[in-house]
């Protein structure tokens, strides 16, 4: 296992001049030894690019990539001791489970006993004991996949594991079962684990830490509860929760808090900040907006626009000035109709302020 440091940037292209012609712009990041991280991103904000990078499979145009301080960047994949798992089965069909297994161990001269040892392991966490005299060619996708998962994890000596999408192939329960899985295996193995993925569950529920990116940037690198509560960009606050953070115009104004046609009492130990800031964003997650009574001053009158049944919860609708603002009711709340006015509450400990979408207070 290894501890990961990069220091670097990538452009596909030649002689990158402006922001858009990275696919990473310059970040400097470390992955911890055994730690299980997750990138987290739409689809073009360069996570496989980062996963390529720490595998050796891309160079990156500038700057290193260190493995427990020993500069790496020009090796290849194999000296570099990685084991991948990509989103498709990579596997031999001719070959019974417990031979593909074995493959990874068998190539690197590890004595049989120890190789029997494993291999039994590795199929028992993966629940694929019954299977190991099977031969691949007969079994599902998603048996396939899951063995690919154990040829990634079956080796004890490597630096690190990339896995990047591993289960878009597997059925969605399964795809549960197996997030647990990786989890808990993470816990018994205790190998530095990093997951490529665009589903925010997938992150959160396997990772230790995520990290968030977006447009070439990894905006924030938090845990499940950081990125949830002090969202430190933007973007994070908007891709983290469902729906996302609610983000409001607002504007400092002698002691208050003016968004919309609203005056809000500012908070006092944020007052400061946000007076030097003078315009910036209100952020504040659907979960935290409640209901508040008439005139409370930390609360905004707000027009219903829409009220919907979630099961567990009501969402509401509404709009401030322009900005529309979501508020997630618990099922005791006494419940608005649409185009009901109603005062929610925006300032409290969990909301948070931007400017130029950085968190600023
Ligand atoms: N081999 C390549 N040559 C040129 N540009 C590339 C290459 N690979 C990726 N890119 C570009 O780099 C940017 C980041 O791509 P990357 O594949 O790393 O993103 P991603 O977050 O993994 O997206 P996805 O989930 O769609 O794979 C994108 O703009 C992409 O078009």
């Amino acid at each position: 296992m290894a501890r990961i440091d990069l220091d670097l940037a990538h452009a596909y292209k030649p002689h990158p001049t402006q922001d858009s012609d990275y696919a990473l712009l310059p970040l400097k990041m470390s992955f911890r030894d055994g730690g299980a991280y997750a990138l987290l991103g739409p689809s073009g904000c360069g996570k496989t690019t980062m996963l390529n990078i720490i595998s050796g499979l891309v160079t990156p145009s500038q700057g290193t990539v260190t493995f427990d301080g020993r500069d790496v960047t020009r090796m290849s994949p194999q000296e570099r001791n990685i084991a991948q798992v990509f989103q498709f089965p990579v596997i031999y069909d001719t070959m019974t489970v417990a031979e593909n297994l074995a493959f990874p161990l068998r190539n690197r001269k590890v004595p049989a006993e120890r190789i029997r040892q494993r291999v039994g392991a590795i199929a028992e966490m993966l629940e694929m004991s019954g299977q190991l005299n099977q031969r691949a060619a007969g079994l599902s996708a998603d048996a396939k996949q899951k063995i690919s998962l154990g040829r990634g994890l079956v080796r004890e000596d490597v630096s690190a594991v990339l896995f990047d999408e591993p289960l878009t192939v597997i059925d969605p329960h399964l795809k549960w079962q197996l997030r647990r899985k990786l989890k808990q295996i993470h816990h018994e193995l205790k190998l530095t684990l990093i997951y490529v993925t665009h589903d925010q569950v997938e992150a959160l529920t396997f990772a230790d830490e995520v990290v968030v990116m977006t447009r070439g940037r990894a905006v924030q690198v938090g845990t499940a509860d950081q990125l949830f509560e002090r969202p430190q960009h933007t973007f994070v606050g908007h891709f983290i929760g469902s729906p996302g953070m609610n983000f409001l115009q607002a504007r400092y104004d002698d002691g208050q808090l003016v968004v919309g046609d609203c005056r809000l009492a500012a908070p006092h130990d944020k007052a400061e900040a946000l007076r030097r800031a003078g315009e910036f964003v209100l952020g504040v997650r659907p979960e935290y907006v409640e209901p508040a009574p008439e005139g409370h001053p930390e609360a905004a009158a707000v027009r219903i626009e829409q009220v919907q049944d979630i099961g567990t919860y009501w969402m509401l609708t509404s709009r401030v000035g322009q900005a529309v603002l979501k508020a997630r009711l618990s099922p005791e709340a006494r419940v608005p109709a649409a185009g009901e006015t109603m005062w929610l509450r925006l300032v409290g400990p969990h909301t948070c302020y931007y400017k130029n979408e950085e968190l600023l207070a």
